[in-house]
C-alpha cells in the first residue's frame, strides 16, 4: 500500500504540496493512488501512527459544552464511523480534528502531529467535506474542484492531472464542464468529494455526506468513498445518522451522546454485546440504533432528537439550483 510523504508543503504552505511522485503517469485515475505518491518507507514510523488521536478533548460554546472530554483512536487506514444524535457533538470534534477550531483542552493529533502547535502539517494531511455546501454553484464541477487544488497549493505543473483525476474518481468527467447549479443533490456531494480528494489527503473526514440524499444516491457516494480508499489506503473518519450506513461501510463506529464516546467496537461487536446483554431468547438480533438506545438511555431525550430525526438536512440539491 503506498502513503504520502509528510513532509513537504501544502496549503498555506510555500511550495509544492507532497503528494506526486515523479511517475504520476502510470497512476490510475484516483488523486493519491500509486503512482502518485512517495512509498510508505518514506514515512517511517509515520505510517504506523494512528490516523486521529484525542484525549481528553473539551470543547464549549459558551456555556453549552459541546465535546465533553472526548477519547477517540483512529487507525491508519480504517473507515470510523462517529455516530450520535443532533447535538452529540460530532462536528465539533470534527472541527477540532481539521484545526478550523482551536483545541481548548485536551490533546487531539492527526498521525503524530499535535493540531494545537502544528496545525499546517495537520491541514496538509486532510481533506474535509463539510456538512455545509462548500461548492460553487456559479462555476462548473472542474472549475470548483481546480479552486481547490489552489487552496490546497497542488502545484501548477500536476494541477490539471489531478483535478481530473479526482473528477475521474467520482465519475463526474462528463459533467465535469458543467455549471454546479445543474447537478442533482448526489452529484454535488460526489463534486464536494472531488474538491476534498484533489489534495490527495491521507485522512479524508466526512461530517455527514450522505444526508438528504435518495437511496441511490448514498450508495453511489459510498462507492466512490471506497474506491479511492482501496486505491489509496487513505484513512476516513465519518459522522453519520444513518445507522444502516454504518454499519455497511464502517470499519469501527464509536456511539457520541452528550460529548463524550459511550461505546466503541466494529458494528458486529456491539450488536454482540447488546445480544449478551439481553440474554438468550431475547428475540431478534439488535440492531446498531438499539446498541444505541441501550446505552443513552432516558438521556435520548427531545432535545437530542434520535438517528433518525435528522433536522440538519442540508437538501443540497434545493440549495445549489
Ligand atoms: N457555533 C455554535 N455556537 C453555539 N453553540 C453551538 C455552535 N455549534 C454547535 N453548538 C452546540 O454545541 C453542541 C454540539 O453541536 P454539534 O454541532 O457539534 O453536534 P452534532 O453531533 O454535530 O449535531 P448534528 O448531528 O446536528 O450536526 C450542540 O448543543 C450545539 O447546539
Amino acid at each position: 500500500m503506498t502513503r504520502h510523504t509528510t513532509g513537504d508543503k501544502g496549503p498555506g504552505g510555500d511550495g509544492d504540496t507532497a503528494a506526486a511522485g515523479p511517475d504520476a503517469g502510470s497512476a490510475p485515475a484516483v488523486p493519491g493512488g500509486p503512482g502518485t505518491q512517495a512509498a510508505a518507507t518514506d514515512t517511517g514510523a509515520a505510517s504506523r501512527t494512528d490516523a486521529v488521536t484525542c484525549t481528553g478533548l473539551a470543547y464549549a460554546f459558551g456555556d453549552t459544552t459541546a465535546v465533553d472530554g472526548l477519547e477517540l483512536s483512529v487507525r491508519d487506514g480504517e473507515v470510523f464511523g462517529l455516530l450520535g444524535p443532533n447535538g452529540a457533538g460530532k462536528t465539533t470534534a470534527i472541527r477540532c480534528i481539521t484545526t478550523l477550531l482551536p483545541v481548548p483542552a485536551g490533546t487531539v493529533g492527526v498521525f503524530g502531529h499535535d493540531a494545537a502547535r502544528e496545525r499546517m502539517a495537520v491541514r496538509r494531511l486532510l481533506g474535509y467535506v463539510p456538512q455545509q455546501l462548500s461548492a460553487d454553484s456559479g462555476l462548473t464541477g472542474r472549475e470548483n474542484v481546480e479552486l481547490f487544488a489552489r487552496v490546497f497549493d497542488v502545484s501548477r505543473r500536476e494541477r490539471a492531472a489531478r483535478v481530473g483525476q479526482a473528477l475521474a474518481a467520482v465519475d463526474l468527467v462528463d459533467a465535469a464542464d458543467r455549471l454546479a447549479k445543474t447537478y442533482s443533490g448526489g452529484m454535488v456531494r460526489r463534486l464536494e468529494l472531488a474538491q476534498a480528494l484533489v489534495s490527495a489527503p491521507r485522512l479524508l473526514l466526512l461530517d455527514e455526506p450522505t444526508i438528504g440524499l435518495d437511496p441511490i444516491a448514498r450508495t453511489s457516494v459510498w462507492e466512490h468513498i471506497n474506491a479511492v480508499r482501496a486505491a489509496t489506503g487513505m484513512t476516513v473518519l465519518v459522522t453519520t445518522h444513518y445507522m444502516d450506513e454504518a454499519d455497511q461501510y464502517c470499519d469501527r463506529v464509536a456511539l457520541m451522546h452528550r460529548g463524550r464516546v459511550r461505546a466503541l467496537g466494529t458494528p458486529d461487536e456491539l450488536r454482540t454485546g447488546l445480544a449478551e446483554r439481553r440474554g438468550a431468547g431475547s428475540g431478534e438480533r439488535p440492531t446498531l440504533e438499539d446498541v444505541f438506545r441501550d446505552i443513552a438511555g432516558s438521556g435520548l431525550d427531545d432535545k437530542s432528537g434520535d438517528f433518525s430525526d435528522v433536522r440538519s438536512t442540508r437538501r443540497t440539491a434545493s440549495r445549489v439550483g
